[in-house]
């Protein structure tokens, strides 16, 4: 477990600016969801917290240590990408196995642990399985118990649900919430679905154009939206074209609220 500082995190392909000066405190043991419209620089941004991909300009550093350029597998770092990556010719057990072995574990050790990784995502039943005989939430399952079984410091999660179906998906989103609560490792997850950043993340940052909108609750976000683009995006919003005049508002049809939120219609004259 450890917290996360990143500081001016910026990524340009040629002259695109995919990412700019992204900047964030990322609390030890939080739930944290980039969030935001296709193209917006979520990936581009997890993946430079992995080490997948070099910032051109800033800093990230986990639990104090600067990590901006090392290798991925210098980070320890629990990944899970929406296609599940699983080792398609490895047994489940294996599957899970893998970090600790690259990570030369006693085998005593890597027994320990794959079996209470598979046992936390309720599959510890199904280690001598191939993937391709388990379902793509089983499956998905295994990818997130292959991420956890290496104790990792973070989890990064990309898009890890969006490959399945609209019940599957519920089921282990609740699954993944509970799991991160219990074991309490700082988590970042990008998706670009509202309701799902809503329901699980402690806080929710939205980007638009490689840039942070506004980070935040849900309800932060959602009833107090930094901008016309961020209550578009989280609320099912009406826009009404006025003024506030102190507490109030009053919009072109004449219609006025007050701060609590009551509408008032002045009496016509
Ligand atoms: N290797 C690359 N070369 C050039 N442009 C890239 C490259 N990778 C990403 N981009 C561009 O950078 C921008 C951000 O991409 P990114 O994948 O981070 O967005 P995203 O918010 O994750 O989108 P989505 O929700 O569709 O996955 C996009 O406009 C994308 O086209």
């Amino acid at each position: 477990m450890a917290n996360v500082e990143i500081a001016g995190l910026t990524k340009t392909y040629g002259t695109f600016r995919a990412v700019t000066d992204f900047g964030l405190s990322v609390r030890d043991g939080e739930f944290l969801i980039f969030l935001g419209p296709s193209g917006c620089g979520k990936t581009t941004t997890l993946r430079m917290l992995a080490g997948f991909i070099e910032p051109d300009g800033g800093q990230v550093t986990l639990g104090g240590r600067d990590i901006t350029h090392a290798p991925p597998h210098r980070r320890n770092i629990g990944l899970v990408f929406q296609n599940y990556a699983l080792f398609p010719h490895l047994s489940i057990f294996e599957n899970v196995a893998f970090g600790l072995r690259r990570r030369k574990q006693p085998e005593a050790e890597i027994r320990k642990r794959v079996t209470d990784a598979l046992e936390l995502v309720e599959l510890g039943h199904l280690g001598d399985r191939l993937p391709k005989q388990l379902s793509g939430g089983q499956q998905q399952r295994v990818a997130i118990a292959r991420a956890i079984a290496i104790r990792p410091d973070i989890l990064l999660l990309d898009e890890p649900l969006s490959n399945l179906d609209a019940r599957l998906r519920l089921q282990v989103r609740d699954e993944l919430r509970n799991l991160q609560k219990t074991l309490g490792i700082t988590t970042i997850m990008v998706t670009h679905d509202q309701e799902e950043a809503m329901s699980v993340g402690d806080r929710l940052v939205l980007m638009r154009a490689g840039m942070i909108e506004q980070v935040g609750t849900a309800q932060e976000l959602y009833y107090q939206p930094a901008n016309r683009f961020v209550a578009d995006f989280i609320g099912r919003t009406n826009f009404l074209s006025g003024a506030a005049i102190g507490n109030m508002f009053r919009s072109a049809g004449g219609c006025r609220c007050a701060a609590d939120g009551i509408w008032v219609r002045p009496p016509r004259s």
